[in-house]
C-alpha cells in the first residue's frame, strides 16, 4: 500500500471515529473473532462437532474439510447467521454478540445473486443507497468508487452484470462484486462461504487476492471456506483450518500445514508429487488421520477444543446508545431506488422485438377475421364477439406471465430481505407495477391496430374506453397470477393456473345459462364475465350507433325492430336485452372487478409475506435473540468455570 493511499485510510477511519462519536455508538476498528468448543446442532444431527479457534483482525484464514463436516455451519454460527449449539463466541477483546455488532460482520453466500440487468457500478451503488445509513449520496458514490478500486473492478465498472445479452463480467468479477457489495458497509469480519466455488484457478486466485488485500489493507478478520484450492491459492491465506465430522484436524499457518502430519504417530508426509491442500483433503476425507485411538489423541492434544484457553473474564455488549433503525434508507429511497432498478429489468422488455410481433400479429390477425365492421345487423354479432376477443389476450398474458414472479425474484429477495435492504412491502408494490409497464405498451398497441383494421367506431372516445377495460384486465389478472405464484410452490402453479383458466373461460354464462349451471355463484366470481360487460358497454353502449335490420326473409334475432311494424333499426338496448348485457350495470361491474383486484392483490401480499417472513424469522432469531451483556457474561463465566 502505498503512503497516499495508507493516508487515505487512515482520514476515511478518522471519519468513521468522528461519525461513531456523533451518533454516540461505540466505535470499532478492528474485530477478530474467536471460538471455544463451539458446536452446532440441527434437533438430533451434529453439524459442527465442538472445535475452538480464532481469526484475527488483518488475517486471511481458509476454511477446509470435506462436505458435510459443518463448515458453512460455523460460518454461520460466527456470523450469527445460524445457530450456535453450544460453547463459547466473542469478538474483538471482549465483546460478546449483540444486535449492535451485526453492522460490523458481513457475510457472503455461495450464491452469485445479481440483479440482471444492472451494471457493476449500478449494482453497487444501488446497494449504497439502500445499506449505508444517513450517508449523503455523494459519500455512498464515493464509497462505490472506492470499493471499485479496493476489489480491482474498475475496468469492468461500465459493464452489465449478466442477462442482456452481449458482454457481461466474468465469474470472478461476479464475485468479487458480491464481496464488493457486502463491502460497501465496511464490515469488519467478514465471513464468506465458498466464495472461488464453479472458477477457474486462475481466477480463484484473483479473487482470494482480493480477500486477503482485504485483511492486509483494510485490517479485515476475513474467514472463508474453499474447495480444492491450488498451491498458490492456499498460500494467500494466513491461516487454515482443516475440519473433518469429528472436530477440527489441522490449525495452524498454511505455510507449515502440508508437513504437520510427517512425524509420529502419523508418518504422512506431503508426497512429493502432491500439493499440500490436496494431499491434507486426502488423509481427512480417508480418515488416515483420525485411524486409531493414538492418532485421536494426539490430535486432540494438538487441536481439540480445549487447546485454547476458554474465556474467563466477562464479556460486554458492544455500546450503541441509539437503537439503530432497522432499515438504513427510509421507504421514499427504499421505493425509489427499487423503481429506478426494477425499471433497468423492465425497460428492455417494453420494445422487446418478440413481444411486438406476438402482440402486433396477433392483432393483426384479429383484424383481418373482424375486418371492417359496419353498422347492419350482420354486424351485431361481430361487434359482440369483438367484445370478447378485444381482452382476451389481456387475461391470458398477464396470468402467465406473473405465476415465475415469485420463484424468480425469491432469492434475491431472501437475501436483500436478510441484510434489511429495504422492506417487503416496498419490494412487492415497485416489482409488481413495474412489471405492468410492458403490458401498457404492448396492449396499446395491440388495441390500435385490432381497432383500425376492425373498424370499430370513429368515436375516440370508444377506444378510450377499450383501453381502460383492458388495463382493468392485465391489473385483476396480473394480480391472480401473483396469487398463485406467492402461494402455490413448485411445479403446481402452472396446474393451478390452468384449471383457473378452464373455469374462466367456462363459467361466463355464454356457453350454458347461467341458472342452469351447478354452481351459478361461479359465474358471478368470474373476473372476465364484468371485463365482458365493460367491453361491450364500451363498443355498443358508448358508440351508440343503431344498426341496420337485414332482409327479414332470412330472420332476425331482433323480431320487434326488424319485423313488420319495427323502424328497421336495431337498438342498444335490444342487443343488450338479447345477449344478456343487461345482467348488471356497468357500475357494479366496475365495483365487481375493482374489489377482485384489491383481494387478489393483498392475498398475493399476504402469502409472499408469510414465505418470506419464516425465513426472516429464523435469521432473526439468531441475530436479535441474543442474551443481554450482564447475561451472557454469567453465562460465560459459569461455562468456563464449569472447564476449570
Ligand atoms: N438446517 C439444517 N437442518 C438439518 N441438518 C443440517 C442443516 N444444515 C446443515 N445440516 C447438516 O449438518 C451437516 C453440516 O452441514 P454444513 O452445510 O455445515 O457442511 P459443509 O461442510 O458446509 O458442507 P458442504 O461442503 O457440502 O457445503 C450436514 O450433514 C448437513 O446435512
Amino acid at each position: 500500500m502505498g503512503k497516499g493511499e495508507r493516508t487515505l485510510s487512515a482520514t476515511k477511519m478518522d471519519q468513521s471515529r468522528i461519525r461513531a462519536e456523533k451518533e454516540n455508538v461505540e466505535y470499532v476498528e478492528t474485530l477478530g473473532v474467536h471460538w471455544r468448543n463451539l458446536s452446532v446442532h440441527f434437533k438430533d444431527v451434529q453439524a459442527l462437532a465442538p472445535c475452538s479457534g480464532d481469526v484475527e483482525a488483518g488475517q486471511a484464514v481458509a476454511l477446509m474439510g470435506p462436505t458435510g463436516c459443518g463448515k458453512t455451519s460455523l460460518l454461520n454460527a460466527l456470523a450469527r447467521r445460524g445457530p450456535v449449539g453450544g460453547g463459547q463466541v466473542w469478538y474483538g477483546d471482549d465483546l460478546a454478540w449483540s444486535s449492535a455488532l451485526k453492522r460490523h460482520v458481513a457475510f457472503v453466500e455461495q450464491d452469485d445473486l445479481v440483479f440482471e440487468g444492472l451494471t457493476v457500478r449500478e449494482t453497487l451503488a444501488f446497494s449504497a443507497r439502500l445499506r449505508l445509513p444517513a450517508a449523503s449520496l455523494k459519500e455512498k458514490l464515493e464509497r462505490v468508487d472506492e470499493t471499485l478500486k479496493l476489489l480491482r473492478l474498475e475496468s469492468c465498472a461500465e459493464t452489465p452484470v449478466g442477462g442482456m445479452g452481449g458482454k457481461t463480467i466474468s465469474g470472478g468479477e461476479r464475485k468479487r462484486l458480491m464481496v464488493g457489495q457486502e463491502m460497501l458497509t465496511r464490515p469488519r469480519l467478514l465471513c464468506c462461504d465458498e466464495p472461488t466455488s464453479g472458477l477457474d484457478s486462475a481466477t480463484a486466485c484473483v479473487v482470494v487476492e482480493a480477500l486477503r488485500d482485504l485483511a492486509r489493507e483494510r485490517r479485515v478478520a476475513v474467514v472463508a471456506s474453499i474447495h480444492q484450492p491450488s498451491s498458490r491459492l492456499f498460500l494467500l491465506f494466513d491461516e487454515l483450518l482443516l475440519l473433518r465430522k469429528g472436530g477440527l484436524t489441522y490449525r495452524g499457518s498454511t505455510a507449515d500445514a502440508g508437513d504437520a502430519f510427517a512425524g509420529a504417530p502419523f508418518h504422512l508426509p506431503c508426497p512429493a508429487a502432491y500439493s499440500a491442500p490436496d494431499w491434507l483433503m486426502e488423509i481427512v476425507v480417508e480418515n488416515k488421520v483420525d485411524s486409531d485411538d493414538e492418532k485421536k489423541r494426539v490430535l486432540d492434544e494438538r487441536y481439540g477444543p480445549s487447546t485454547l484457553p476458554p474465556r474467563t473474564e466477562p464479556l460486554r455488549s458492544l455500546r450503541a446508545q441509539k437503537r439503530r433503525q432497522r432499515y438504513a434508507a427510509p421507504l421514499t429511497e427504499q421505493i425509489a431506488v427499487l423503481s429506478r432498478r426494477s425499471w433497468k429489468a423492465v425497460a428492455p422488455k417494453v420494445f422487446k422485438r418478440s413481444s411486438l410481433l406476438l402482440h402486433g400479429g396477433n392483432a393483426t390477425l384479429a383484424g383481418l377475421m373482424w375486418w371492417q365492421l359496419g353498422y347492419k345487423e350482420k354486424d351485431v354479432f361481430p361487434r359482440y364477439t369483438l367484445a370478447f376477443a378485444i381482452p382476451i389476450a389481456w387475461i391470458f398474458f398477464p396470468l402467465l406471465d406473473a405465476l415465475p414472479w415469485f420463484g424468480a425474484a425469491q432469492n434475491m429477495l431472501r437475501k436483500d430481505l436478510a441484510c434489511n435492504a429495504y422492506r417487503l412491502e416496498a419490494w412487492f408494490v415497485v416489482d409488481s407495477t413495474m412489471n405492468l409497464v410492458p403490458m401498457c405498451a404492448q396492449s396499446l398497441m395491440h388495441l390500435t391496430i385490432f381497432y383500425v383494421l376492425a373498424g370499430v367506431s370513429s368515436n375516440p372516445a370508444v377506444w378510450f374506453a377499450l383501453y381502460a377495460v383492458l388495463v382493468a384486465s392485465f391489473l385483476t389478472f396480473q394480480s391472480i397470477g401473483l396469487m398463485f405464484s406467492a402461494g402455490v410452490s413448485g411445479e403446481n402453479v402452472v396446474t393451478v393456473a390452468m384449471i383457473y383458466v378452464t373455469y374462466v373461460f367456462l363459467f361466463t354464462g355464454l356457453f350454458v345459462p347461467v341458472s342452469q349451471t351447478a354452481v351459478p355463484w361461479a359465474v358471478y366470481a368470474n373476473p372476465l364475465i364484468y371485463i365482458l360487460k365493460l367491453s361491450a358497454d364500451a363498443i355498443f353502449g358508448i358508440d351508440r350507433k343503431k344498426f341496420k335490420c337485414g332482409n327479414p326473409d332470412d330472420g332476425t334475432l331482433f323480431p320487434d325492430s326488424c319485423d313488420a311494424g319495427g323502424d328497421g333499426k336495431i337498438s342498444v338496448n335490444d342487443i343488450y336485452e338479447e345477449y344478456h348485457l343487461d345482467r348488471f350495470t356497468t357500475g357494479q361491474a366496475i365495483v365487481a372487478l375493482f374489489v377482485m383486484f384489491v383481494v387478489a392483490r393483498s392475498v398475493a401480499y399476504l402469502l409472499l409475506r408469510r414465505r418470506m417472513k419464516q425465513k426472516e424469522r429464523e435469521l432473526m432469531r439468531y441475530q436479535d435473540a441474543t442474551p443481554t451483556a450482564e447475561e451472557e457474561s454469567k453465562e460465560d463465566v459459569a461455562v468456563a468455570g464449569e472447564k476449570a
